[in-house]
């Protein structure tokens, strides 16, 4: 049986994950795998009411902060490691480092406080490849403009997502290895010859 792999698309709103995750789903299925499409917060029944909560009603950061890891705990408990543990591939739309770019870098809420919660609630686990989506604010928001009644998130001004932006960049300063970054401004196809080179360079699969 073939190692499970754990792949997350990561970026501020707008950016284009929606519009891949699942032609690379088709794309390694291809190739013969199992794959679990997933997303956060969410992916579990609990974790989908969570996600409403934290989508919708207002709140501090703090508590922000602790539904997404609650939500995350239990997607990873129920969904994530049994997927991985049966060798599948799981594609998950955000993962933590949403948390450190949104709640950290968006809302200014203590990174100390969010890697306890990391460690807390992942105990060691981490996407194996993170590829973000990486495009300047003004373009993400002309694309959200366009298509949908903003969620508590995208209704933030640009320099909310300024901050966001600079947070992802940090998280992949910090973890080179984990971290391949698209230029997600191209066009379509453009955003997709970038992200099949970047899976045909982690493969085998
Ligand atoms: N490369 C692109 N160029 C122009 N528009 C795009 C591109 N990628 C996605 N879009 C459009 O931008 C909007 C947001 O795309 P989406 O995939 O939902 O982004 P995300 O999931 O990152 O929030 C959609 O209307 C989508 O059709
Ligand atoms: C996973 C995660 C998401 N978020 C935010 C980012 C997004 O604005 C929102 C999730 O929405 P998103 O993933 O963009 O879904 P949709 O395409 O349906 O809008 O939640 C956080 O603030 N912290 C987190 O830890």
């Amino acid at each position: 049986m073939r190692a499970g792999r754990f792949l997350s698309f990561e970026g501020i709103d707008g950016a284009g994950k929606s519009s891949h995750i699942e032609w690379l789903a088709g794309w390694l299925r291809a190739r013969g795998r199992e794959v679990l499409v997933t997303r956060e917060p969410g992916g579990t029944e609990l974790a989908e009411r969570l996600r409403e909560l934290v989508l919708h009603q207002g709140m501090d950061a703090l508590t922000e902060a602790l539904l997404v890891f609650a939500a995350r705990r239990d997607h990873l408990v129920t969904r994530i490691e049994p997927a991985l543990a049966a060798g599948a591939v799981v594609l998950c739309d955000r993962f933590t480092d949403a948390t450190f770019a949104y709640q950290g870098a968006g809302r200014g809420f203590d990174l100390g406080v969010l890697a306890t919660l990391e460690s807390w609630v992942q105990q060691g686990r981490q996407p194996d490849l993170t590829v973000w989506f990486d495009l300047p604010p003004a373009v993400a928001a002309a694309r959200r403009a366009a298509v949908r009644a903003p969620d508590r998130f995208e209704s933030q001004d640009e320099a909310f997502f300024e901050r966001v932006r600079a947070g992802y960049a940090r998280r992949a300063e910090a973890d080179p290895g984990r971290f391949a970054i698209l230029d997600a401004a191209a066009t379509p196809e453009a955003v997709r010859v970038q992200l099949e080179a970047v899976l045909e360079s982690r493969g085998p699969w």
